[in-house]
């Protein structure tokens, strides 16, 4: 998409999976996604802020002009148990980088009052203006906006294109461009990116899925923020508790952060725990009869180190983006942007 703002980029897409594909065979992540901002981003990592708050931005600009784009405002409130609160935190009160300096201001960061919520259950909370990225049709709008740009469709001056295929090496990429070789390659394969033929060995070992698994329902429940309970069970180490309530009336319930788990089973009694923790810590709601319409899972791309934006010659990396490939997407797609200029410049010479 960003590409293709320099009206002398030709741009294919070569996919196995694209957004509105509903089974995978192989992992593909984005469409299971919520998806939420709340950047993960170190106090001190001054390089993910500045990726997160430009994404931030854009969502911003497209969530006030762009109503097709299906990313809506919410309100997002994270609650912290006081047990996880003494256990893990050491009662010692964590905040994330953006309750600082002025993305404060910019994301209307707050601390909850004590009289905002239940202090015998929570020992704090925080708000601030966030979002429903509504994954599916979001990218499909990107899609779109992408085929707008091109101003053509499968002739010799269309600028855009998109091929289903599977590569096993990035080597091969290059050759299914519309027009001919393809100077520049940009891999953002994801999880899959280890099993290119081409890729550099110690990134192959690099790269692990971390299991989610989310449940789509009815909104019934008057929920209008975007909630996170921040729960910590030390017999279900691996299980989450949020809810990220879509434009449309549905519900995203969440959910699981499995390390290392590649697989398609999910415990039938998982759901019965998270509805009994929604009773207990967000019992403003009614959580009685709720229709689950689907039960999803995906595989964060998670990579030791963090993601990769990196340029090797005429290939730019871009994968590795975890559990917040969204939030990340609009400064990550700046950054590569840049290096395929850098690219580009120095072939000129
Ligand atoms: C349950 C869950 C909740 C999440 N919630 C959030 C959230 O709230 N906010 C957020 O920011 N992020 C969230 N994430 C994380 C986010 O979804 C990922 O970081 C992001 O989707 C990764 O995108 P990607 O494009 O790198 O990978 P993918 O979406 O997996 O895309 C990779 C693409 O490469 C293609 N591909 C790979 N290998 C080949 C090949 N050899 N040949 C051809 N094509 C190939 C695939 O077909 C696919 O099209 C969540 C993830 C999960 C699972």
């Amino acid at each position: 998409h960003e590409l293709l703002k320099d009206e002398s980029n030709q741009v294919t897409i070569i996919a196995q999976q694209f957004p509105t594909d509903f089974e995978f065979a192989t992992p593909y992540t984005s469409p299971i996604a919520g998806a939420n901002w709340c950047s993960f981003a170190e106090l001190n990592d001054k390089f993910t802020q500045e990726i997160d708050k430009n994404s931030y931005l854009k969502f911003q600009e497209l969530i006030k002009n762009v109503p097709q784009a299906n990313v809506t405002a919410r309100k997002d409130i994270t609650y912290i148990p006081i047990n996880k609160f003494k256990t893990i935190y050491k009662g010692v009160k964590v905040l994330p980088w953006f309750a600082y300096g002025d993305m404060k201001k910019i994301i209307g960061f707050r601390e909850l009052n004590p009289s905002e919520y239940d202090t015998s259950l929570f020992a704090y909370a925080y708000e601030y203006n966030g979002m429903v990225i509504r994954t599916g049709y979001y990218m499909t709008y990107l899609i779109n906006e992408m085929w707008k740009m091109s101003g053509d469709v499968e002739t010799s001056t269309s600028r855009f294109s998109m091929r289903r295929a599977t590569i096993k090496s990035l080597s091969e990429a290059y050759t299914y461009h519309q027009h001919g070789r393809a100077e520049i390659v940009i891999n953002c394969t994801g999880l899959l990116a280890k099993n290119l033929l081409d890729i550099e060995s110690e990134e192959k070992e690099k790269l692990y899925p971390v299991r989610g698994v989310v449940f789509v329902a009815e909104n019934t429940t008057g929920m209008k923020t975007l909630s996170v309970v921040d729960i910590y069970d030390p017999e279900y180490p691996e299980e989450k508790l949020y809810f990220m309530p879509r434009r449309e009336g549905e519900l995203i319930m969440g959910g699981v952060f499995q390390v290392n788990n590649d697989t398609k089973d999910i415990d039938p009694t998982f759901i019965h725990r998270l509805l009994s923790r929604c009773k207990k810590y967000l019992s403003q709601h009614n959580w009685e009869n709720i229709k689950i319409i689907r039960t999803q899972f995906g595989y964060r791309p998670f990579r030791k180190g963090g993601y990769r934006i990196e340029r090797k010659g005429n290939i730019v990396h871009v994968y590795g983006f975890g559990a917040g490939g969204f939030q990340s997407s609009w400064g990550a797609a700046a950054k590569s942007v840049e290096l395929v200029k850098e690219y580009q410049n120095k072939s000129k010479f």
